[in-house]
């Protein structure tokens, strides 16, 4: 079959996908971009955007639940109706992408729906609906092909109708009761929704706390915030075997415990297929967990990659930014090449988790002089005026030789929006003796930076 020339091939078009695809064609280069499933990729319709509008709604149930305390009486009724209507209307259009594959073509780009590996240095055969073709990209291949839920090693279950990530954000009713394998983001973010609309949950983490990827504080108060709404979590705790035998699913876990419930929701991580994207046609290893990137995304002769599969934090933001580096590369533009040292992420739980740089224990695995503050939100002048609700903290982390923050975590109310000042100290080495200068707003959540910079100090 003779290959179709052209000048870009994007594979995959999630977030960074999507808009590096538009940014070239909008250049002037003829860019072919292939998805398998819809354009936009897992944050619209499956992951950030669905969920979010998840926990907006569970906010609501937990912010009326504190009537009671502070400001009188109020009966709450959960209803899932309009959190699932709004997901199916606003949010994904019933899983319909027509919108962003017009947004694409009208960029002047050509959309494909397939499955596309990598064949030759420069080809790219895609599997479509109505038989194989295959690209000949001149300038470049981009690959953003993100991730895949990671089924993790557990007799039975893939016999069972389990759900991941996809099946959880779709759901027309609220399950009775839920089993969550994994006490990460995933895993934290859906357990918290389900249990404030009256699910009976039970979390499932092999590891020894939630959020491990995190400050060990943050995990310690979201356990203790799930003990507090009814979740119970396992922690040090592995599934061996499940069965499900056609109305509750049974988890054997080791010493002969067994947790039962009526569904179960597989949130143990992610990985991509390296093998079935073709990388081993140019060179790239098949049997690695990510694909290696250099600052300016190059991964191979003619080769981009971005997003999740790069390994450098799976994150819509960190997708995007990685796309607009690889555009300007693609585009033979001067520009500044990637760095890591401020990336941010919210957990968004309640309390909402934000958190930018390094934790302790990575910063004094670089061998830093590390020092560290923390303050208690409930401390602050703000957080005892919030009353009910107000749990959380900030923690700094500070190389102490240079006098900077390489790393920080705002936990508690508005967490993840606290963590705007905390990136930009980060991001810009804003000396720690500078950000005590600094003058912050009475009472804001935000001036409990000011006495863990304080605490940095003592
Ligand atoms: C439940 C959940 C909640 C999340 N919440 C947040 C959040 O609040 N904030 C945040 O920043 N991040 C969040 N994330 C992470 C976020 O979804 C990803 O980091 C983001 O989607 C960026 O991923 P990506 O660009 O690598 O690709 P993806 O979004 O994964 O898209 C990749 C696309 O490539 C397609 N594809 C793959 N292989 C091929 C192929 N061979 N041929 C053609 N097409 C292919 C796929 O179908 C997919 O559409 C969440 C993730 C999950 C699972
Ligand atoms: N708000 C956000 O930005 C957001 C939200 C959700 C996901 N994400 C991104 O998506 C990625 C995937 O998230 P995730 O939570 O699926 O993965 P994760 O890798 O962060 O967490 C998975 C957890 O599952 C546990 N686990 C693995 N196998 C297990 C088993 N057999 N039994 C019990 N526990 C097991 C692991 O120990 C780990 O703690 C994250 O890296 C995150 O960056 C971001």
């Amino acid at each position: 079959m003779p290959a179709e020339a052209v000048d870009v091939v994007v594979i995959g078009m999630g977030p960074g996908g999507e808009h590096a695809a538009a940014r070239l064609a909008e250049a002037g280069l003829d860019v072919v971009g292939v998805e398998a499933r819809l354009v936009g990729g897992e944050c619209p319709y499956w992951a950030c955007v669905p969920t979010k509008m998840m926990v907006r709604a569970s906010e609501a149930l937990a912010e009326a639940r504190r009537v009671d305390d502070l400001a009188g009486r109020a009966e709450v009724s959960p209803s899932w109706t309009p959190v699932a209507t709004r997901i199916r209307e606003e949010a994904t259009t019933d899983w319909d992408d027509a919108a962003a594959v017009e947004r694409f073509e009208k960029s002047g780009g050509r959309f494909v729906r397939g499955r596309a590996r990598l064949t030759a240095p420069g080809e790219v055969t895609v599997t479509t609906d109505d038989g194989e073709r295959v690209f000949a990209a001149a300038r470049a291949v981009v690959l953003n092909p993100g991730t895949e839920p990671t089924l993790p090693p557990i007799e039975g279950l893939e016999s069972t109708p389990y759900w991941t990530n996809r099946e959880a954000v779709a759901v027309a009713e609220v399950p009775d009761s839920l089993i969550v394998i994994g006490g990460g983001p995933v895993g934290c973010e859906f357990a918290q929704v389900f249990a404030r609309f009256s699910a009976e949950v039970t979390v499932l983490e092999a590891g020894s706390r939630l959020l491990a990827a995190d400050e060990p504080e943050a995990g310690d108060l979201i356990a203790e915030t799930f003990a507090d709404e009814g979740v119970a979590v396992h922690t040090d705790a592995r599934a061996e075997r499940v069965e499900f035998d056609g109305e509750t699913f049974t988890l054997h876990l080791g010493g002969g415990q067994r947790l039962t419930a009526a569904h179960l929701l597989v949130a143990a991580g992610r990985g991509t297929d390296l093998e079935a994207l073709g990388v081993g046609a140019v060179g790239l290893d098949t049997a690695a967990r990510t694909v290696d990137v250099d600052e300016h995304m190059r991964a191979a002769e003619g080769v981009w990659a971005i997003g999740d599969v790069t390994g450098h934090g799976a994150f819509t933001h960190v997708s995007m930014y990685q796309a607009g580096i690889a555009v300007a590369d693609i585009l033979g533009q001067d520009g500044p090449g990637a760095d890591y040292r401020a990336v941010p992420r919210v957990t968004f739980t309640e309390p909402e988790v934000g958190a930018v740089g390094l934790t302790e224990e990575q910063a004094r695995d670089r061998g830093l002089t590390v020092r560290t503050g923390q303050a208690q939100v409930s401390s602050s002048a703000r957080g005892w005026i919030h009353g009910a609700g107000s749990a959380g903290f900030v923690k700094l982390v500070e190389d102490a030789d240079r006098g900077v923050l390489v790393g920080a975590t705002a936990a508690g109310p508005s967490g993840g929006e606290i963590l705007g000042v905390l990136a930009v100290a980060v991001h810009g080495e804003v000396p720690t003796a500078q950000l005590r200068d600094m003058i912050y707003a009475y009472p804001t959540f935000h001036r409990t930076i000011e006495d863990a910079l304080r605490d940095l100090a003592a």
